[in-house]
């Protein structure tokens, strides 16, 4: 049972949150959430639609007038009390989030405090919403720009990290006076109720926040078509995205995506060897590969090739596949069947095209959705895994040659999100960086993910950037006052 492993079984909650009250669909259908690793029931969740969402929403619209007249210091003051509380709980909000998204406890744990970090990064920023005075070009005027809270919003969130990319959205929309309805993924969302009951305790008004579970494509479409929502956030896969940009066309919604990648992993010649498998085992086999920012094709040049194969497969053999909750697990279940089907396909598909299998490339003795990590050698082009996100833990190695074929092939994708370099040539770093067509890139890490710094990709990777100074940029509208009569007033 979940609730005995937690100190404060309160935190489990299996009702939603609307206007400040915890409440059943109205008609009282529920959705299972079962623990990847065993299948085993864990708690079960309102299956609400169109017309809950909808009361969340006028809910939303109707708290905002307060909220946005609080000062900056006041909302800003709620949200680093919700911080605070994230990390008093950050053990049973990591249990909580293993047992429903199946991670490794360490990286849940991790999780939780990087969830955090929004909160706490975004309790100081929000103070920091300014707005500029421009030169008039008239002396009878003034031309004055103030920012101000772009008014309800929606966030849509994904199951590889159910807490961070809540937090992401929710931080900077509440610091800067917004109020937002979260539906998190329905694969995990009791870390999202959990998060949400921690909110109310630090203080964030009836309405401000709503948390909405259930039928994606209604609560979707409601969210998308109501005209009071003024902006969506989304972070999931390229096909919903595109859905829901279209969705809301119709009602001009300011629009943030975040979506998916195909990130290469280049190292070079004269890379540190030792440190790119550091780093290759974190940027792909982080959350068992299920991350957006996750390595999708590794690129070796020809001299380090076989040495980077032989190192990454041997150290790849070692990693401790398990349930998430036992401590020395590094790989994880998949989230579901279909995730793993589609690991199997890619490497099925590289195997008949000329994949040197190197270790893994099947499902793992635990059954149900663990799937052995995999390295696999002479990867080409003509591979399923060269163009599609995988999404699991499977390294497919490139080999290259030269610094432009290698920018030129690392781009051939329609996705842009990030990308990593190995190298310790100064000038070919910049060269490098300069000519991969990403919106993130790691040099000589495989970690790139920091509150402070600007989260976001380009082409079909997404639009916008969350965390940093720049994630605020999102939730705010820009107001011109030009102000009149001043010589003769
Ligand atoms: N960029 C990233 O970080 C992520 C990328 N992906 C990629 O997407 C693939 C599929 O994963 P999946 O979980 O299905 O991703 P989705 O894009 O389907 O899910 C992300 C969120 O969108 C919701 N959603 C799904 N359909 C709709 C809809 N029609 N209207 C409104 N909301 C909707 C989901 O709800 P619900 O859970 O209820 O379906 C979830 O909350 C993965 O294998 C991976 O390749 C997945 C997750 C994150
Ligand atoms: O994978 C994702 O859905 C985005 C979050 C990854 C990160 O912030 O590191």
């Amino acid at each position: 049972m979940l609730n005995r492993k937690l100190k404060d079984p309160s935190l489990i909650r299996q009702k939603c949150c609307i206007d400040g009250q915890w409440q059943d669909a109205d008609n009282g259908e529920t959705i299972d959430v079962t623990n990847p690793a065993s299948g085993e029931v864990i708690g079960m969740v309102p299956r609400m639609g169109t017309h809950e969402t909808r009361r969340a929403i006028e809910a939303a619209n109707l708290a905002l007038p307060a909220w946005r007249a609080k000062t900056a210091a006041e909302r800003c003051a709620v949200v680093r009390k919700w911080y605070e509380l994230l990390m008093a709980n950050q053990e049973d909000l990591a249990t909580i989030m293993t047992a429903e998204q199946g991670k490794p406890l360490a990286e849940s744990r991790a999780e939780i405090a990087y969830a955090a970090a929004f909160l706490e990064w975004f309790s100081e920023e929000g103070k920091r919403a300014y707005g500029d005075v421009i030169p008039q070009t008239n002396n009878d005027q003034r031309i004055v720009v103030v920012k101000e809270p772009i008014g309800v919003c929606a966030a849509i969130t994904p199951w590889n990290f159910p807490a961070a990319m809540i937090t992401r959205k929710a931080g900077p929309a509440l610091a800067v006076g917004c109020t937002m309805i979260v539906k998190p993924a329905t694969a995990t969302p009791l870390s999202a109720l959990a998060l949400m009951e921690l909110g109310m305790r630090a203080g964030i008004q009836d309405g401000v926040l709503s948390v909405v579970t259930g039928s994606s494509g209604a609560i979707g479409k409601e969210i998308t078509s109501n005209p009071i929502v003024r902006k969506l956030s989304f972070t999931g896969s390229t096909e919903v995205g595109k859905l829901l940009m279209r969705e809301s066309a119709n009602t001009m919604k300011k629009i943030s995506m975040e979506l998916g990648g195909n990130a290469p992993f280049i190292v070079f010649d004269d890379a540190d060897i030792d440190l790119a498998i550091q780093g290759a085992l974190i940027a792909k086999y982080r959350n068992t590969g299920q991350t957006c920012v996750c390595t999708n094709r590794f690129f070796v040049q020809n001299d380090v090739y076989d040495k980077f194969c032989e190192k990454l497969a041997t150290a790849v053999e070692k990693m401790i596949v398990g349930d998430g909750l036992k401590g020395e697990t590094q790989i994880g279940p998949m989230i579901d069947m279909a995730s793993l089907e589609k690991v199997e396909s890619h490497v099925k598909d590289a195997l008949s095209k000329g994949g040197r299998l190197l270790t893994g490339g099947k499902r793992h003795a635990l059954g149900g959705t663990f799937y052995e990590p995999t390295v696999i050698a002479d990867a080409n082009e003509s591979m399923v895994v060269a163009r599609e996100e995988t999404f699991g833990p499977v390294s497919p190695v490139f080999r290259f040659e030269t610094e432009e074929e290698v920018i030129q092939r690392a781009n051939d994708t329609e996705f842009g999100l990030a990308a990593y370099i190995y190298t310790m040539h100064l000038a070919r770093t910049w060269r490098v960086s300069e000519g991969l067509e990403y919106g993130m890139v790691g040099i000589n890490t495989g970690l790139i993910s920091n509150a402070v710094a600007p989260f976001g990709g380009v082409k079909e990777s997404g639009i916008g950037r969350e965390g940093s100074k720049y994630g605020i940029d999102d939730y705010l509208e820009t107001k011109y006052l030009c102000m009149a009569g001043i010589q003769t007033g």
